[in-house]
């Protein structure tokens, strides 16, 4: 390969290092007047969580300095800092999948830079199918473990050298989902009037694009799966890996189907309208999580 396309393709390859994320972490604080506590991250068609922060400062992905680009429908593909619950936030209105071409490090890399601006709490969203049968179109399941699968073929964010400076080499991931905050968020559902409609369970994400067949659907199933999407389990590793504590959910937009006999077909387009069906009930949520977290956790962390 010669010319362009190879001075492309070693961009694509060049990893980031510590002191490459802090210049793209210094430019954005550089640009905002303080530092956010509380990282979110909008799943597919839940963009609009991002639409609840007030004072917005507005930054797309490719005028950040290092940072991919979002390339999916339903990922508006710029972070948002902002207020929400008066609490300092930055959000990702679009987070970047595997499927899309990127390494697992490349996908999860806006987590570290959310670490070196200050960032102590991840709220990771997705919309996911619902495998587990007691599940409904419109329901929120929060994590409360994971299945990485990919990393089970040796597919993981944090595989090459290790940074210290980021976290050890070997980090534990039994207690990646703070049970804590996990129950918090089940009490805010309830108050909330989501009560019926919130689940707490395993959480698996494969490489995508495509939907999953039965047999696979099947597999995971007896694998204790209750959700499956495409994204999550990397930005999870990166974040505990660098100390974050994380809470995590899905939105169910679609339930997976096992039924060879059943011929309706996940898509697209039905996951980003369940998104927006949902998205003033999940603004609320998430708005309470994060004036909890202020409240309750972060004076803690000081
Ligand atoms: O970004 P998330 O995980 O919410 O997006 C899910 C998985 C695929 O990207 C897409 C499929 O509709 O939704
Ligand atoms: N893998 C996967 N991802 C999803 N995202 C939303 N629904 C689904 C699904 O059924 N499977």
């Amino acid at each position: 390969m010669t010319g362009r396309g190879s001075v492309n393709k070693k961009r694509r390859k060049k990893r980031y290092t510590y002191e490459s994320l802090t210049e793209t972490a210094q430019y954005l604080l550089d640009r905002v007047p303080y530092q956010p506590r509380i990282g979110i991250i909008c799943g597919s068609g839940m963009g609009a969580l991002a639409e609840a922060l007030s004072e917005p400062l507005i930054f797309p992905y490719e005028k950040i300095p290092n940072f991919p680009v979002s390339t999916v429908e339903g990922h508006v593909g710029q972070l948002v800092f902002g207020y929400l619950s008066g609490v300092p936030v930055v959000c990702m209105q679009g987070r970047f999948h595997y499927y899309e071409g990127y390494p697992l490090w490349k996908c999860a890399m806006p987590v570290r830079v959310m670490k070196l601006l200050g960032v102590t709490h991840l709220i990771a969203s997705n919309a996911a199918g619902g495998l587990n049968k007691t599940y409904k179109v419109g329901d929120v399941m929060l994590v409360k473990d994971h299945i990485n699968m990919m990393g089970f073929a040796g597919n993981n964010p944090l595989q090459g050298p290790n940074d210290d400076r980021f976290g050890p080499r070997f980090p534990p991931m039994n207690t990646a989902y703070d049970k804590f905050l996990t129950q918090k968020a089940k009490q805010v559902a309830v108050e909330e009037d989501l009560g019926g409609m919130v689940h707490e369970g395993v959480y698996t994400c494969l490489g995508g694009p495509n939907f999953e067949t039965v047999a696979e659907l099947k597999m995971l199933g007896m694998l204790g799966v209750d959700a499956v999407g495409m994204s999550t389990v990397h930005e999870v590793i990166t974040a505990r890996h660098c100390g974050m504590t994380v809470l995590a959910f899905s939105l169910i937009t679609n339930m997976c189907i096992t039924d060879y006999n059943c011929y309706d077909e996940a898509n697209h387009e039905e996951v980003m309208d369940v998104g927006k069906m949902r998205q003033d009930v999940l603004k609320r949520f998430v708005a309470r999580i994060v004036d909890f977290i202020a409240k309750e956790m972060l004076t803690k962390d000081d």
